[in-house]
C-alpha cells in the first residue's frame, strides 16, 4: 500500500464533557419539564459538542451526492440497470430527483460528485468531477478480485477530503447514487462487523426473492475473492466503491474541520463505518438521519452504538433521509438559542 496519505486526520480537541454538561444545564433551565424535549435535547448537545461551542448554529448546509458505478452491477445484483447511475446524475443536475426537491425545500446547497460514473458529463455548476485515474468508469467487479487498487482507493479518499475542504458552511449532508452500491455496502458490513452475509444483504432497489438469493451468492464470491482484505482500508479498496471511498475522505475532512455530518442510509453508513473503524472519534460528528428499510441497516447502527432520528421505511438513498431530518437539526439549535428560561419568563420551577 502506498503511504502518501495519512490514514486519519487530527480532530479538534477540547473539554467535551464540560461542554456537554454546560449545554444540558442550559436546556434544563428552559421553560419545559425537565427532559421533556427528549431526543431533541440529546441532538442539541451533540451538535454543540461536534461544533465545539455552547451556542451551536448551523450555516450554509452542503448536501453532496457522491455517485459512481460498480463492476459488480454486471452480475445482476440490482433490480435496475447500471445506466441508471448516469441517468440519475442528469436528473440531479436538472433538479428533478427527490433529493433535488428536498434540497430546494430546505435551502441545502446541492453538489453532485462524479466519483466514477461510466459517462463524461458536460461541465455544470453543481457538478464536481472527482474521477480516479484508471477507474473513470467505475470499479472492477469485486466478485472476481479487488474493486479498486489501494492507490485508487487512497486517491478517492484524498479527493473527498479536498472537496469538503473547499466547501463553505459547518454541516455536510451525505447522499449517494450508484447502481449495485448496496452490494458494496453489504460486503463492507460483513467484513467490518463479522455479521453473517444474510444479515447484511437486502433487496436494494427492489430485488425479488430469487434476485436476493442470486445477489447473496455473488456477494459470497466477492468475499472469497477478497478474503485477505481485512484491514478497514483494504476492505474499502477490495469490497467498496469509489463513491464510498470518496465519502470516507469527506467524513474525515468534515470531522477534522469541526463540522456536523448528517448520515443518510445504508451506503452512507458504510462510509462512516470505515471512517469510524480508522478513528472512532469521527462518530461524535455524525448525526444518523434515519434507519433505512435496507436489511442490515438497523443492525449496523446498533454495532456503531448510534440511534437514527427517523424511521420512515425509506430505501432511496440520494441523501433523501438526511434532507428530511435537516429541520430537526435546525430545531435543536433554535430551542437552545431562542427558548426562554424559567428565570427570564417568570415561570415557576418544579416543586419535587
Ligand atoms: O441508502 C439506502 O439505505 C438505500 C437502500 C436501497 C437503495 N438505495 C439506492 O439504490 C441504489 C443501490 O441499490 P442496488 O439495488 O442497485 O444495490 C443506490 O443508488 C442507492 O442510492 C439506497
Ligand atoms: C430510479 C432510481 C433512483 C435512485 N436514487 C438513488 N438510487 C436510485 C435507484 C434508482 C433505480
Amino acid at each position: 500500500m502506498n503511504t502518501d496519505l495519512e490514514t486519519t486526520l487530527p480532530l479538534p480537541t477540547g473539554d467535551r464533557d464540560a461542554l456537554r454538561l454546560r449545554v444540558q444545564s442550559q436546556l434544563d433551565a428552559k421553560t419545559k419539564p425537565l427532559g421533556a424535549l427528549g431526543r431533541l435535547e440529546s441532538l442539541t448537545v451533540q451538535l454543540a459538542v461536534a461544533l465545539g461551542t455552547d451556542q451551536p448554529a448551523l450555516h450554509a448546509p452542503q448536501m453532496v451526492v457522491f455517485a459512481a458505478d460498480h463492476g459488480m452491477a454486471a452480475r445482476g445484483v440490482s433490480a435496475y440497470p447500471a445506466e441508471v447511475t448516469r441517468q440519475m446524475v442528469l436528473n440531479f443536475l436538472a433538479g428533478g430527483a427527490a433529493v433535488s426537491v428536498l434540497a430546494r425545500q430546505h435551502g441545502l446547497a446541492l453538489t453532485v460528485a462524479d466519483c466514477g460514473v461510466a459517462a463524461e458529463f458536460e461541465p455544470h455548476p453543481m457538478l464536481a468531477r472527482l474521477k480516479v485515474p484508471g477507474a473513470e468508469r467505475g470499479t472492477a467487479d469485486a466478485s472476481r478480485g479487488p474493486a479498486m487498487s489501494d492507490t485508487q482507493c487512497r486517491t478517492a479518499i484524498a479527493q473527498g477530503r479536498r472537496l469538503v475542504a473547499g466547501l463553505p458552511g459547518n454541516v455536510l449532508l451525505l447522499g449517494e447514487m450508484g447502481i449495485a452500491n448496496t452490494s458494496a455496502a453489504a460486503l463492507l458490513m460483513v467484513r467490518l462487523t463479522g455479521e453473517p452475509l444474510g444479515a447484511c444483504t437486502g433487496r436494494g432497489t427492489g430485488l425479488d426473492d430469487a434476485g436476493l438469493a442470486a445477489k447473496r451468492a455473488v456477494l459470497a464470491e466477492a468475499l472469497a475473492a477478497n478474503a485477505q482484505a481485512t484491514h478497514p482500508l483494504q476492505a474499502l479498496a477490495a469490497l467498496g466503491g469509489l463513491e464510498i471511498a470518496t465519502m470516507v475522505g469527506a467524513v474525515q475532512q468534515a470531522a477534522a474541520s469541526g463540522r456536523v455530518v448528517v448520515v443518510d442510509g445504508f451506503i452512507t453508513t458504510a462510509a462512516v463505518a470505515v471512517a469510524a473503524a480508522l478513528q472512532p472519534a469521527v462518530l461524535a460528528h455524525c448525526v444518523f438521519a434515519h434507519c433505512s428499510q435496507e436489511t442490515g441497516h438497523s443492525r449496523w447502527l446498533k454495532h456503531l452504538g448510534v440511534q437514527a432520528l427517523l424511521d420512515l421505511d425509506l430505501r432511496l438513498g440520494e441523501g433523501s433521509g438526511a434532507a428530511l431530518a435537516w429541520p430537526l437539526l435546525e430545531s435543536a439549535c433554535r430551542v437552545l438559542a431562542e427558548m426562554a428560561s424559567f428565570a427570564s419568563a417568570g415561570v415557576s420551577q418544579r416543586t419535587s
